[in-house]
């Protein structure tokens, strides 16, 4: 006779399922699920990668990563997906995590990331730090892009108790408004019907920045895609690049944002330069078969 309280095995599944790595990291709490797709492509359309991205039915996270083979010039390509399921041109602090993965991989403290918007150099700093090159902001209003031609350093946009934002591309879209205290506004209020007005045609990543110091910026910012953030690299360079456009800051500053603090040059040769840290928080499996196809 079987022993008191054997319970027989639950059939195991007649295919083994094929399970995802994921790696969880962030920077400054923008938090990513990263996935490794150099090997042959992952079972992952844009509405699973939602599903996986939903914070109470998934994983959660601000931004879904995937590694894929990168041509000569770059130690690999770097997907970006948003949790709406959109695909974005850039996401800087996805690209310092990317970057610090490589690193660790490679044993290099330097290496290449490319998005759709190219080639981003990053490299590791005393302390841990990742620095990442995240390439020269463009300012045409086609570059943005904007719905028609326009002076993108001062855009005829207001909202309530915002106006006359300045507009730029980091490889995604940003307009960012200056005002003077921005604990005392509801900007969670204000993002999403200015990241989707008409001006946009592929909407906007929105920031709310105050100017502490030339070198001292405060920005929150509402993502395009993923709503209120606590940290969006791309973010923070177009505040900056912003700021200087205005004559609010100067070229290299603190960008302080709800997660902590990015520091940012905007080089005479144009580049951006974004310095901060990363981390990961957990690895995990993902079933595909677990989110809608
Ligand atoms: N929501 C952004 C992508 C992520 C940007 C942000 N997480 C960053 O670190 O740059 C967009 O649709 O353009």
């Amino acid at each position: 006779m079987r022993g008191a309280g054997f319970r027989p095995r639950p059939s195991l599944p007649i295919l083994p399922r094929v399970l995802i790595p994921f790696r969880k990291m962030h920077g400054l709490g923008n938090d990513f699920v990263v996935v490794d797709g150099r090997h042959g492509a992952l079972p992952l359309s844009p509405a699973r990668i939602a599903a996986i991205a939903d914070r109470h039915r998934g994983i959660g996270c601000d931004q879904f990563i995937t590694l894929e083979p990168a041509a000569a010039g770059a130690d690999v390509f770097m997907r970006i997906h948003n949790p709406d399921g959109s695909e974005a041109g850039a996401c800087g602090n996805a690209t310092r995590c990317v970057a610090s993965l490589l690193m660790a991989e490679t044993g290099r403290d330097a290496v290449t990331v490319r998005t759709v918007s190219g080639e981003l150099p990053g490299e590791r700093l005393p302390g841990g730090r990742i620095r990442v090159d995240m390439g020269h902001p463009r300012f045409g209003w086609e570059d943005v892009p904007l719905a028609e031609a326009m002076d993108t350093a001062h855009l005829p946009l207001a909202l309530g108790p915002v106006a006359d934002p300045a507009a730029c591309s980091m490889g995604n879209p940003h307009a960012t408004f200056f005002v003077d205290d921005l604990d005392a506004l509801d900007w969670r209020a204000l993002g999403p019907q200015l990241e989707q007005h008409p001006l946009f045609p592929d909407r906007a990543n929105i920031g709310f920045a105050q100017v502490v110091a030339p070198d001292h910026l405060r920005v929150a910012i509402w993502e395009r895609g993923a709503g209120p953030t606590l940290a969006c690299g791309s973010g923070a360079c177009a505040t900056l690049v912003n700021a200087h456009r205005r004559g609010l800051a100067i070229r290299r500053a603190r960008v302080e944002l709800p997660g902590g603090v990015l520091e940012l040059e905007w080089r005479l040769d144009g580049a951006v330069l974004m310095t901060g840290p990363v981390a990961t928080a957990f690895l995990g499996q993902i079933d595909p078969d677990s989110f809608p196809a």
